[in-house]
């Protein structure tokens, strides 16, 4: 049986909007609802099934995007925000009343994705942000709980909605951080 990977892409992806710049992310608190606007389209966007990433209900995975830092702003209820784990390289800004949360940001200038925030454009009223490319981090569906013999389908059913699964992120990216260090350690190919 199939399982669900998340309500975002269980019954299709959804397009990008050709010229999308943003929206507002609000949480799923009734009173006070956390509210954070977003002033730039998503990129990146993947399903990660890592634990560390926030998950609907239901969901086996986590859909994950980035966006730049400075197009990240809180706009309501900020007070309620808390990080999840503060010795974490992403420091997730979970909302205190409902546990969503509502962007992760780098603060290590040295990491190779320092400058961009993670978002879950779900949280987001608006159609039309960049949808998801590929699914990382699937073996670690099993830490959170997913039976090992069931990875091979969750694999398979990954492939047939057309996101390619990886146990890490996806080949660009791990290239782009390899490049990265390669760069800091000074053995970076002229
Ligand atoms: N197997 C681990 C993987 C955690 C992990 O490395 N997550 C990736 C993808 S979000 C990451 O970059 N984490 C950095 C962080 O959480 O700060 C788990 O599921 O907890
Ligand atoms: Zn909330
Ligand atoms: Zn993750």
């Amino acid at each position: 049986m199939a399982v669900s990977i998340h309500p975002s892409v269980d019954h299709g992806i959804k397009p990008a909007s050709p010229g999308f710049s943003g929206g507002m992310l609000v949480c799923k608190c009734k009173d006070r609802p956390v509210k954070v606007q977003i002033s730039a389209q998503s990129a990146h966007n993947h399903v990660c099934g890592c634990t560390k990433c926030w998950k609907p209900d239901g969901a086996t995975f986590s859909m994950v995007a980035v966006v730049p830092r400075d197009a990240v702003k809180v706009v309501e209820n900020g007070d309620k925000l808390k990080v999840v784990d503060p010795s974490a390289a992403i420091q997730r800004y979970a909302c205190t009343g409902c546990g969503v949360h509502m962007y992760g940001r780098i603060e290590n200038k040295d990491h190779p994705f320092y400058g961009l925030d993670f978002i879950h454009t779900e949280l987001s009223s608006q159609d039309g942000w960049s949808p998801p490319e590929f699914a990382a981090f699937v073996s670690s569906i099993i830490e959170a709980g997913t039976p090992p013999d069931l990875l091979p389908a969750i694999r398979g059913q990954l492939k047939g909605m057309g996101l390619e699964p990886y146990d890490c992120l996806s080949p660009p990216l791990m290239d782009a951080i390899a490049t990265h260090v390669a760069k800091a350690k000074g053995t970076l190919a002229a």
